[in-house]
């Protein structure tokens, strides 16, 4: 079964633990923002990882060169897995990829920005990375004519373990599931809901369903 990863893109490390002791029953991964972490520093992924040893905890570290050094940073504070991004040299994702396996822990890598996701998915994975996350970020999501199905489509063809991030909620989370997503990322839906306890439940219930 798809895992659901709830998105943490709050700027206070008090926030975030406030949210995840919420939703931390519906989701089996906590994702630290890329704000969250810049806001806070490595220390929120420590802290995260303290309150929630039982989930796993993905930094959206978004690394961009350094790859070994910034995967070893946010290992050693914690972090079960890190993003590093797809439009980056092969070397930085393998770098973050020896890191890994050196601490036993998992590299995502993020395709923000990538001209052509299926076929950096496919490129990608044969480094051993835990999974490719078909992103559409926030700024792209918030474009006029934006819709998540490429990334849906995207993911079908890529025939390789792959998580959706860009807007899933609960109108399309089983068409995200349908295409075989390894792990469902959820954000703003989860936040910035009224009640995101109920919110992730659903969501969880949708996944399972
Ligand atoms: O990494 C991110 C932005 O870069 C977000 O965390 C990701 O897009 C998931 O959030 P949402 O469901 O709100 O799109």
């Amino acid at each position: 079964m798809a895992k659901l990863q709830v998105a943490i893109d709050l700027l206070t490390t008090e926030a975030a633990l406030e949210l995840a002791a919420k939703v931390s029953p519906y989701v089996d991964i906590i994702e630290l923002g890329t704000p969250l972490i810049k806001a806070e520093g490595l220390n929120v992924i420590k802290e995260m990882k303290s309150a929630h040893p039982d989930k796993l905890v993905f930094a959206d570290m978004k690394t961009a060169d350094t790859g070994a050094l910034e995967a070893e940073m946010a290992f050693n504070a914690g972090a079960d897995l890190v993003t590093v991004m797809g439009a980056v040299d092969d070397a930085t994702i393998k770098g973050a990829v020896e890191a890994a396996h050196k601490l036993e822990k998992k590299v995502v890598v993020d395709t923000i920005g990538v001209q052509n996701r299926v076929q950096r998915a496919k490129e990608v994975s044969a480094f051993g990375v835990a999974f490719v996350e078909l992103h559409a970020g926030l700024d792209e999501q918030a474009l006029p004519g934006y819709s998540i199905q490429k990334l849906i489509t995207e993911g079908i063809e890529a025939q390789v373990p792959f998580s959706v991030a860009g807007g899933v909620n609960i109108d399309n989370v089983k068409d995200v599931v349908a295409a075989g997503a390894t792990v469902v990322v959820a954000g703003g839906s989860i936040y910035g809901a009224k009640d995101p306890a109920a919110a992730a439940k659903a969501l969880q219930e949708a996944i399972g369903a």
